[in-house]
């Protein structure tokens, strides 16, 4: 057996819990699911960190997707600042053509209209997805009812934590 290799995991269940936590928040803002992840440790395995990480964010409640969202730069829009959350959110919206000025200009309308309609910061797993299938997306939950995208919201926002302990994790 080669001499075992530290991982990822290992340094996660080794850190004290304050560090811990402080690792988990980038990947959304909710006290309660950095906490319950941090005393939930040791971890054998990313797989069972990713298990339980999507497990306690299944759902998340309105009150810790409100507290959450106050992290989420609008689409469209390049978080600004060097913090880990900025980075993230910056690699996440790659995927939206910055130059497109059409793009630009139907993603602030976009925003407006949501949320007008909603009170809120439209949310959505950027990753891996154009800017017109955000707009398609966008457009589409427009015609939600208030419960009916409650619910839509909480899971964009479980499947944006998840993705970034991916990326934590199992890069
Ligand atoms: N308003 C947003 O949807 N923001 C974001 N979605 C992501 O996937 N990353 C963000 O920052």
């Amino acid at each position: 057996m080669s001499a075992t290799t530290v991982t990822a995991v290992d340094a996660f269940n080794s850190m004290d819990r304050d560090e811990a936590i402080a690792l988990l928040r980038p990947c959304v803002d909710v006290d309660r699911w950095c906490e319950e992840l941090a005393d939930a440790r040791p971890f054998v395995g990313t797989e069972l960190l990713l298990a339980a990480a999507e497990l306690a964010a299944s759902p998340f409640t309105a009150d810790e997707v409100e507290q959450a969202l106050a992290h989420h730069p609008r689409i469209g829009e390049r978080a600004t600042g060097a913090h880990r959350e900025a980075a993230l959110s910056r690699s996440e919206q790659a995927g939206i053509d910055q130059t497109d000025a059409d793009v630009a200009a139907a993603l602030v309308e976009g925003n407006l209209a949501y949320e007008r309609r909603f009170g809120r910061v439209f949310l959505i797993r950027a990753a891996g997805r154009s800017a017109s299938e955000i707009l398609a997306a966008l457009n589409e939950r427009l015609g939600n009812s208030d419960a009916e995208e409650a619910a839509v919201v909480a899971d964009q926002l479980r499947q944006i934590a998840v993705l970034r302990l991916k990326g934590i994790f199992a890069p």
